[in-house]
C-alpha cells in the first residue's frame, strides 16, 4: 500500500481522477509492517500488554486493582488445592469399592474440594465485579489522556498529513481500552489454572507435560497467525473505514442536512458509502477465509496431539505406572490444563488485538502524534507591541510559502486593518500574531519576545480572537460569552461585552436570557441565526479583556446596524488593547489608524485610509470595485 491512497468509485461507475477523496496517510506500508509482525513478536508482547493494562487500572483505582490481583492469586491457589484434593478423594472412593469404610476417609478431601470450588465461585464473582468497576474508568482515563494530548498539540498538527489518521486510530484504542482489563484478567486466570494443573501433572505423571504442550502449541501458533492476517486486513481497509466514518458524519450532521436535500446529493454520497463498504467486506471476507484455513490446520494438529496424550494416560495406567485414582485425577487435571491453555491462547489473541489499538493510543498520547506544544515558558504581560519581522510561513506539506518576508506591527491603542483579495494570507497572518502557528522563518514577537519562547497557554490568555468560523458551543448564552472564565464582575461584564457587540438585543429576546441553552438539538435549546451567533462571538472576544484583539471578518453576517455598532465601538476598545481586524468591506477600514494591504502573501502597501484611497494601487482598485455595481443610475 502506498503512503497515499486514492479511494476510487470502482463499484459505482467510472474511476474518478480528482483528488477529492485522496487521503494523506502516514500509517506505513502494510507489506513492510507484515514483515515485522511475526508470531514471536506478537506473543512476546503479552507480558507487556498485561502490565500496561494493570498499570492503567492502577492509575484509576489502586484498591480495586490490588483486590483484583489478590483474588486472582487466591483463586489460582484454590484451583491447585482442589486438584490435589481430587486425587485423595478419588483414591478413597475407588478403594471404597472393596472397603466401604474408606468412604469416610474421602470426607475431608471432598470437603476441601467443595470448599475450594465454592470459594472460587465467590472469588469469580468478585473478580467480575471488580473488572466491571475498572473497565469504564480505564476507558475514560484513556480518553482523557488522548483529549489532553490533542489539545496540547501544535495547531500545525492538523495540517500535518497523518495526524488525523493517528487521532482516529488512537480513538479506536480508547474504545477497546475497556476490554483490556477483562482480557488481561482472564489471561492471568487461565495461566493460574494452567500452572495449578501443571503442578499436579508434574507430581503424578511428568512425562505427560510435553504432550500437553504439544496440544497447545499448534493452536496457539494458528491463533497468532490468524491475528496477523486480521491485523493486515485492518490496515488494508483503513482508508475505506475512515471514508465510511466521514460519510456517516456528513450524511447525518445538521450543518449539511439542508444542502444534502437541496443539492439532491444523498444518492451520490450513499453510493460512495456502499462502495467503500463493499471493499471493506471483500477484504474482510478474504481474511476470514485465510484465518479459517489456518485455524483448521492448527486444530487438526492439536487434535492429534490430544489423542496422543490420552493414549499416554491409558498406557501409563495399563503398564501400572499410575494408579486408577491418579488416572482419574489426571482426567480432571488434563481437562483443567487444556481449559487453561485454550484460555491463554484465546484471551492472549484478544489481548494482542486490543494491544495493537492501545499501541496507537499510547503513541498518540506520548507524543501527540509528534506535534506536542514544545515552546518556551516565559509568561507574557498584556502586550504593548506585537510584530512580525521578516516572517515567511509555509503550511506543513504545502509546496509553496503562504507568507513571504512579512513585516508587520501593531501597538496598544492602535487599530490596524488588514485587507487583500481571497487567499492573500490575511488569516494566516492572524494565526501567527495570535501564536496559533509559529513562523517557518523570521520571528513573531510580543514586546520583543519571540512567540517560540512564550508559554503558549499564558500567551492565549492575553489574546482574544474572533475567527472567521467561530464555535457555536452547546452551552448557555452566558457560557458562550464567558467561556468558563467569568470576570470578577460576573454577569455585569457579560452584559457589557454583549452590549458592545450588539448581542444584548439577541439575549433580551431569548426565553431565559443569559440562561438560555444555545443549541436546538439539545433538549430545551434555542436556535440563533448566523448573524445572532456572530454577535455572541464578538461579545466573547470583548469579554475576554485581552491585550491583543484579533478579528477575522467579525461582521460578515451582521446587518448594517449591528456592524455600525461594532465599528463605532472599536476606538473605545482600543484604549487598552491592540486591535487587528481583517475585513473585505473596505468602508469599515476608515476606523483603522493604519491599513495593511496584502497580495500573494506579501505586504504591498500600508497607510491610513485617506492616503491609500488617494493613490493608485490595490486598495483603491478594490474600493472602486466595491462602489461599482454596474448601475448607471448611481
Ligand atoms: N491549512 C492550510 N494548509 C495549507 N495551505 C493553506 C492552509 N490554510 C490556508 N492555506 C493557503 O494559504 C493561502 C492563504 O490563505 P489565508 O486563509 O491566509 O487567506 P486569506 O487572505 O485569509 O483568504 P480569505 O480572504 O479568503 O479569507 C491560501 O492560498 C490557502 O490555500
Amino acid at each position: 500500500m502506498a503512503d497515499e491512497t486514492t479511494v476510487t468509485d470502482n463499484e459505482t461507475g467510472p474511476e474518478q481522477h480528482s483528488e477529492e477523496l485522496r487521503f494523506n496517510y502516514n500509517g506505513g506500508d502494510t507489506s513492510e509492517l507484515a514483515q515485522h509482525l511475526t508470531g514471536r513478536s506478537l506473543s512476546a508482547r503479552l507480558p507487556t500488554l498485561v502490565r500496561r493494562s494493570f498499570s492503567l487500572a492502577w492509575a484509576v483505582d489502586r484498591r480495586s486493582t490490588l483486590a483484583l490481583l489478590a483474588c486472582q492469586v487466591v483463586s489460582g491457589l484454590l484451583e491447585a488445592l482442589g486438584l490435589f484434593a481430587t486425587t485423595t478423594a478419588l483414591s478413597a472412593l475407588i478403594q471404597s469399592a472393596q472397603d466401604p469404610a474408606q468412604l469416610r476417609a474421602a470426607v475431608p478431601s471432598v470437603a476441601i474440594l467443595g470448599g475450594a470450588a465454592g470459594s472460587r465461585a465467590v472469588l469469580g464473582i468478585a473478580i467480575q465485579s471488580l473488572s466491571h468497576r475498572l473497565a469504564p474508568r480505564i476507558s475514560r482515563e484513556a480518553e482523557y489522556r488522548m483529549l489532553e494530548a490533542a489539545t496540547n498539540a501544535e495547531m500545525a498538527a492538523y495540517d500535518h498529513p497523518g495526524f488525523n489518521d493517528r487521532y482516529d486510530k488512537a480513538d479506536r484504542g480508547v474504545e477497546v481500552s475497556r476490554d483490556m482489563i477483562g482480557q488481561s484478567q482472564n489471561l492471568v486466570s487461565s495461566a493460574a489454572t494452567l500452572i495449578a494443573a501443571a503442578v499436579v501433572i508434574a507430581a503424578l505423571a511428568p512425562i505427560l507435560l510435553p504432550l500437553l504442550a504439544l496440544t497447545a502449541v499448534p493452536q496457539a501458533a494458528a491463533s497468532v497467525a490468524g491475528e496477523r492476517v486480521a491485523y493486515l486486513a485492518t490496515l488494508r481497509t483503513f482508508h475505506d473505514r475512515r471514508m465510511l466514518n466521514m460519510l456517516r458524519w456528513h450524511l447525518t450532521h445538521k450543518d449539511q442536512a439542508d444542502q444534502i436535500r437541496t443539492d439532491t446529493l444523498a444518492p451520490y454520497l450513499l453510493d460512495k458509502y456502499r462502495a467503500s463498504g463493499v471493499r471493506v467486506d471483500r477484504t474482510n471476507d478474504q481474511a476470514a477465509w485465510q484465518r479459517a484455513r489456518i485455524n483448521l490446520v492448527g486444530s487438526a494438529v492439536s487434535g492429534l496431539a490430544s489423542a496422543l496424550m490420552w493414549a499416554g494416560v491409558m498406557l501409563l495406567l495399563g503398564t501400572g505406572h499410575i494408579s486408577a485414582a491418579a488416572a482419574g485425577t489426571l482426567v480432571f487435571t488434563l481437562r483443567s490444563a487444556s481449559r487453561g491453555l485454550y484460555g491463554i491462547v484465546g484471551y492472549g489473541t484478544d489481548l494482542m488485538r486490543t494491544g495493537r489499538y492501545m499501541d496507537d493510543w499510547e503513541s498518540f498520547v506520548e507524543e501527540a502524534a509528534g506535534q506536542r506544544l514544545d515552546r518556551g515558558d516565559i509568561v507574557p504581560d498584556r502586550p504593548r507591541h506585537v510584530a512580525l519581522h521578516q516572517v515567511t510561513f509555509r503550511y506543513p506539506d504545502a509546496d509553496r510559502d503562504t507568507l513571504h518576508e512579512v513585516e508587520f506591527e501593531v501597538r496598544r491603542g492602535e487599530i490596524v486593518a488588514v485587507v487583500g483579495e481571497n487567499g492573500s494570507g490575511k488569516t494566516t497572518l492572524m494565526k501567527l500574531l495570535s501564536g496559533l502557528n509559529l513562523p517557518t522563518s523570521g520571528v513573531v514577537t510580543w514586546d520583543g519576545v519571540s512567540t517560540r519562547d512564550l508559554d503558549p497557554h499564558a500567551l492565549w490568555k492575553q489574546c482574544a480572537v474572533v475567527p472567521q468560523e467561530f464555535a457555536r458551543w452547546p452551552m448557555t448564552a452566558r457560557e458562550n460569552i464567558h467561556l468558563g472564565q467569568p470576570q470578577p464582575e460576573g454577569d455585569d461584564a457579560v452584559r457589557r461585552a454583549a452590549t458592545a457587540s450588539g448581542a444584548d438585543s439577541v439575549i433580551s429576546v431569548l426565553r431565559s436570557g443569559l440562561d438560555t441553552l444555545l443549541a436546538r438539538e439539545w433538549w430545551g435549546g434555542q436556535a440563533l441565526s448566523s448573524g445572532q451567533w456572530q454577535r455572541i462571538a464578538g461579545a466573547r472576544a470583548i469579554h475576554r479583556d485581552a491585550g491583543l484583539l484579533v478579528m477575522d471578518e467579525p461582521t460578515s453576517d451582521l446587518d448594517a446596524r449591528a456592524e455600525h455598532r461594532i465599528f463605532t465601538g472599536l476606538r473605545q476598545l482600543a484604549r487598552d488593547r491592540a486591535i487587528v481586524l481583517v475585513t473585505h468591506n473596505l468602508a469599515n477600514t476608515v476606523v483603522a489608524d493604519r491599513i495593511v494591504v496584502m497580495a500573494d502573501g506579501r505586504v504591498t502597501a500600508e497607510g491610513p485610509f485617506s492616503e491609500l484611497i488617494s493613490q493608485p494601487g490595490l486598495f483603491r482598485d478594490l474600493w472602486l470595485l466595491q462602489q461599482d455595481r454596474g448601475n448607471p443610475a448611481i
